[in-house]
Order: C-alpha cells, then sequence, then structure tokens
C-alpha cells in the first residue's frame, strides 16, 4: 500500500480485507462476525466513554478523549466495513453538505 494513504484510509482498506476474507484471529474479524447489533453495541459503548472522557479537563484526560475517539472511529469504520461502505462515499456526502448550517438544513426540512 503506497505510504502516502492517509491513515483513515489504509485503516478502512485493512477493514474492507478483513470484511472480505475474515481470517481467524483478527478482532475486527470478530467483531464483523457478530454482525450491526455486535457492532453497534461498541459504537454505543465508545460513544459514552468519548463523552465521559471529553467531559474531563486537564492534559491527561485529554489525552483519554483522544484515545476514546480514536476507538469510536475504529469501530463506526468496522461497521461501514460491514455495509461495504467506503469512506469515499461518506466523504462524498459530507462534502455535499459543506457550506450548510445545520439549522438551515434542518429549516429546509421542515418547510418541505
Ligand atoms: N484501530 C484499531 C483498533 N482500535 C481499537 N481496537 C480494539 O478495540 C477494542 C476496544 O474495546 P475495549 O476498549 O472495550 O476493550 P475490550 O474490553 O478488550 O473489548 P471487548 O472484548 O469487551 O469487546 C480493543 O480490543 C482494541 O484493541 C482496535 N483494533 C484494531 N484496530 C486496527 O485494525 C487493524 C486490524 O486489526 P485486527 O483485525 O484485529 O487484526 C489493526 O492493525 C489496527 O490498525
Amino acid at each position: 500500500m503506497p505510504e502516502s494513504l492517509a491513515p483513515l484510509d489504509r485503516l478502512m482498506s485493512t477493514l474492507a480485507k478483513r470484511a472480505a476474507e475474515r481470517p481467524a484471529g483478527s478482532y475486527t474479524t470478530k467483531l464483523l462476525d457478530g454482525g450491526p447489533e455486535a457492532i453497534g453495541a461498541k459504537i454505543r459503548e465508545e460513544a459514552e466513554e468519548l463523552i465521559e472522557a471529553a467531559g474531563e479537563s486537564g492534559d491527561a484526560d485529554r489525552e483519554h478523549a483522544v484515545y476514546e475517539a480514536g476507538d469510536l472511529i475504529y469501530h463506526t469504520l468496522v461497521l461501514l466495513a460491514w455495509r461495504g461502505i467506503s469512506l469515499d462515499e461518506v466523504a462524498a456526502e459530507l462534502a455535499r453538505r459543506e457550506g450548510t448550517s445545520g439549522l438551515a438544513e434542518k429549516a429546509s426540512r421542515k418547510t418541505n
């Protein structure tokens, strides 16, 4: 894999490979085999841990929040891999939203 690929792209590429090959001895395989219920339970757990860590103050707590964010992002990407969704698709959705305030978007939904 080219060194220039961003870490998130490299991780997603690994997870897509895990989803296709399901090698034994892989934590990702274990999660994927559990399907959206098992992966979703971990996402909820990791989201709670991130929220708790982010609410704490101090340098060590800041590092803790970064660590928990890593866990949450990893498990979220595993769910995308399970569903066969690429990071490019998510990036395209975010690009589509670029420049539109959430408040304006919400207001437009109410009038439609
Ligand atoms: N980025 C990650 C990553 N982040 C977190 N984790 C694992 O996610 C789990 C987090 O769950 P917890 O903190 O709740 O720990 P736990 O209590 O042991 O978890 P449970 O057994 O309760 O589910 C830990 O086992 C972490 O090691 C990850 N596991 C793998 N990766 C990446 O995925 C790649 C492929 O991993 P495998 O498929 O396991 O080879 C690795 O090379 C890494 O790049």
